[in-house]
């Protein structure tokens, strides 16, 4: 048996441009482990522990985690999956979340998804998700076989506090101000790769043909867009 190769990535882009839905695809089409800092927070305020409990009000009004909260949440998520290959959604967020990471893992690849702010806006207030899984819909794009009810399990679907109006509009500002620095930082490194558009379906052939060339042989057993 030859020696396996790991692959390791991150999903960028601003709040609502598509990373859960992308990630879901890439996740059913390669071998490779979904990890979303978003979904682990909710997790945690569902459950209320004790981090969850302190990060609720932050995360409800829009506002970023402190770095060393979700560095040690999320790298602690990574732990042990030495041998594993896995795409990060969420997460780094700042340029303090990346050398954090950085100093634990090399990342193969950075997909950059490209969505004008005003397409955020609109998708945002049509979101509706099932907490426990991190199963997203939207009214209008993929909307649930019943409505109010998650497919799989036919429980209630619930709209986000943080994507009221007014939260997406400090989120997207954070975006720019915060996040969009960590582009320049995996840029320089020549691993960035940026797809844009307005429709999820037409940016999806591009990152799935990008990451059938990037993502070792035996990773791409299930490769089929
Ligand atoms: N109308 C429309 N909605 C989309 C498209 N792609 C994703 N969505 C929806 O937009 C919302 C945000 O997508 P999501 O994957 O949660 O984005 P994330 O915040 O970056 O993880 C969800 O309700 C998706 O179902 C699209 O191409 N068109
Ligand atoms: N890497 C992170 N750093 C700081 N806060 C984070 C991070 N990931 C998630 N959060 C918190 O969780 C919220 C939801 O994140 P996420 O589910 O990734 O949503 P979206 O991509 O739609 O903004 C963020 O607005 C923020 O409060």
């Amino acid at each position: 048996m030859g020696l396996q190769t790991v692959f390791r990535a991150v999903i960028m882009g601003a709040p609502g441009s598509g990373k859960g839905t992308v990630s879901s695809r890439i996740a059913q089409s390669f071998a490779l482990k979904h990890l979303s800092s978003g979904d682990m927070l909710r997790a945690n305020i569902e459950a209320k522990t004790d981090l969850g409990l302190l990060m609720k009000s932050c995360i409800d009004q829009g506002q970023l985690v402190p770095d060393d909260v979700i560095s040690r949440l999320v790298l602690s998520s990574l732990r042990g999956l030495e041998q594993t290959s896995w795409l990060l959604d969420g997460f780094p967020r700042t340029v303090a979340q990346a050398d954090a990471l950085d100093s634990v893992y090399d990342v193969d690849s950075v997909i950059n998804l490209d969505v004008p702010s005003q397409t955020i806006r609109e998708r945002l207030t049509s979101r509706w998700v099932h907490l426990p899984s991190g199963r997203v819909y939207n009214i209008d794009f993929n909307p649930p076989k019943k409505p109010g009810l998650d497919d799989v399990t036919g429980e209630p679907l619930v709209q986000r506090d943080d994507d009221s109006p007014e939260t997406v509009s400090r989120r997207l500002k954070d975006y720019a101000r915060q996040t969009q620095p960590v582009l320049e930082y995996y840029r320089s490194k020549g691993v960035l790769e940026t797809f844009s558009g307005t429709e999820t379906n037409k940016i999806w052939p591009h990152v799935h043909a990008f990451l059938t060339r990037k993502i070792p042989g035996n990773q791409q057993a299930l490769g089929k867009a």
